[in-house]
């Protein structure tokens, strides 16, 4: 496993380029985050190398690089597994995180009704910053410790909906559940490539309205245009 500990890898984290010095699309960032202790580097290491671990280590941040096939599709992924003291106690972590992504595992665990009720001003925050709607998956953790539940299943897909993201309930401590993990963790790439074709068709069709809006002004003569040359062809759009 690839970890690296270093904020300073998010102020410069510029989208990786390829060699035409095209922004990268095949890579996906995802953000794992939620309150401290929910289960995120559980459930991240859960699905990079498929064990468990047990001991409890607060997290600064790690960036995990992998390269995966999702959907019979080459992948890079960083997954940027996030320190849960640092949002709690509301530091400046959001402005990192909403540039750095391109999609966002929001993590609460079963038994802690309070970090369930944290996710909602999450995703706001990031939100605020990037000034677009984001694409997530909301995670309820630890479902192995079901008589300690304060979340029900029905409240997280009640969320789930109003946030506009799936949701799943895991238990990164139990192996037989390593693929729905695996399956969370696909599913949030899916979601990025989703919301990454809308962006470009609609781009697409803002730049050719644009163009036969533009075309439009230069027949009916509204334009700003004038004639170059007397050859019939050569109109220039000023
Ligand atoms: N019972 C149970 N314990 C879990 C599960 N996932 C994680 N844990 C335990 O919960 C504790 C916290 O897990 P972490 O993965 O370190 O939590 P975190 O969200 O990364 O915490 P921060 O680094 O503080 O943000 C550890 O002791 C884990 O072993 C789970 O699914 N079930």
């Amino acid at each position: 496993m690839n970890g690296t500990k270093t904020p300073s890898s998010l102020v410069n984290g510029q989208r990786p380029r390829t060699p035409n010095n095209e922004r990268d699309f095949s890579c996906c960032r995802i953000v794992v985050l939620g309150s401290s202790g929910v289960g995120k580097t559980a459930l991240t290491v859960r699905y990079i190398t498929r064990r468990f671990i047990g001991e409890y280590c607060p997290t600064l941040e790690s960036i995990h690089k992998l390269q995966t096939v999702v959907d019979n599709e080459d992948t890079r992924l960083e997954i940027l597994d996030t320190a849960g003291q640092m949002m709690d106690s509301g530091c400046v972590w959001k402005d990192y995180y909403a540039f750095w992504g391109d999609c966002y595992i929001y993590v609460y665990s079963i038994n802690d009704r309070q970090s369930f009720d944290q996710i909602v001003n999450f995703k706001k925050q990031l939100e605020s910053v990037r000034k677009q709607t984001l694409c997530g998956i909301l995670v309820g953790n630890k479902s192995d410790l079901l008589h300690d539940r304060q979340v029900l299943e029905t409240d997280a897909t009640e969320l789930a909906d109003e946030i506009g993201c799936k949701s799943y309930e895991v238990s990164a401590a139990d192996w037989t559940q390593v693929d729905r993990i695996v399956d969370l963790f696909s599913d949030a790439v899916r979601e990025y490539r989703k919301l990454r074709t809308s962006r470009d068709i609609r781009a697409r069709r803002m730049s050719s309205s644009r163009f036969r809006q533009a075309i439009q002004k230069v027949i009916t003569g509204r334009g700003s245009v004038s004639k170059k040359t007397t050859t019939s062809n050569s109109w220039q759009m000023s």
